[in-house]
């Protein structure tokens, strides 16, 4: 399958509060969604996820439409071929890591044991082969996400959709899961969009950056142009630990 592109423009309104983003992501390319609590980062990517119905607005991904509000068109959640992996993973405890990675292509209809197969040769594909068989309570946290990662994209997913993915690493692995997943995301080569309030994912994951404030859109570029020439104090405040740090 061709990768496509995802080109959004999401208005949603939560009470008081309204999101209006407007998101173009090339294929191949990862874009992050950074800000801080509150600012819409959730919001948005249920919106994308389709867990959310938009107010105004569009999604599409290649020639697929899959919300138009003008047009009342909104495709369900399951039929969008959309990835999500959730900040606490939400791999099903009682399943071993294979049965949580095979879990999407048996739903689909694919016979239970070939499900398992294919899993199996996901989990040998990310190194984790060896524990297929163990239930998600005895994983690492790198592991766990490892396992997400895997029941996200055994599906192929057209847009893969990361919801604050170090949020439940603790600091001291933090920096090598990242580094391991920027690597496995390079791998995918799909359409990433990536949500996230550590500007550090932001910058070692992302080709370009959207800082979201209250709803809207602060500032957008690649990385080491928001370090170099951030439009304001609060974007110079959240990459000012890494300026010097990028070429
Ligand atoms: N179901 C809801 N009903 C009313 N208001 C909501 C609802 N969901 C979210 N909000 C409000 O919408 C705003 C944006 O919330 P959202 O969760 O998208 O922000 P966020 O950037 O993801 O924040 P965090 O980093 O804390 O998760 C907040 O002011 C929140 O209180």
């Amino acid at each position: 399958m061709t990768t496509p592109a995802l080109d959004a423009h999401l208005v949603a309104r939560r009470g008081d509060f309204r999101l209006d983003l407007r998101l173009r992501v090339p294929r191949h390319t990862i874009t992050a969604i950074v800000g801080p609590n509150g600012s819409g980062k959730t919001t948005a990517l249920r919106t994308l996820a389709g867990l959310i119905r938009p107010d105004a607005g569009h999604i599409r991904v290649g020639d697929r439409v899959l919300d138009d509000v003008e047009a009342g068109i909104h495709v369900p959640p399951a039929r969008r071929g959309t990835g999500v992996v959730f900040q606490d993973y939400l791999l099903f405890p009682h399943l071993s890591a294979a049965e949580n990675v095979a879990f999407g292509l048996a739903a689909q209809g694919l016979p239970h044991r070939e499900a398992l197969e294919r899993a199996r040769a996901w989990l040998d594909r990310i190194d984790l082969g060896a524990l297929a068989g163990v239930r998600p309570g005895l994983l690492s946290g790198g592991q766990a996400q490892r396992v997400a990662l895997a029941r996200a994209l055994i599906l192929d997913p057209a847009v893969l959709l990361l919801d604050e993915p170090m949020a439940a690493l603790d600091v001291t692995t933090r920096q090598e899961v990242r580094a391991e997943l920027g690597s496995r995301l390079r791998a995918f080569g799909g359409t990433t969009v990536i949500v996230t309030h550590d500007p550090a994912d932001a910058l070692a994951l992302a080709d370009e950056i959207v800082v979201l404030a209250e709803g809207g859109v602060v500032q957008r570029g690649v990385p080491a142009e928001l370090v170099a020439s951030p439009v304001n104090a609060y974007v110079e405040s959240l990459f000012a630990a890494s300026r010097g740090g990028i070429a």
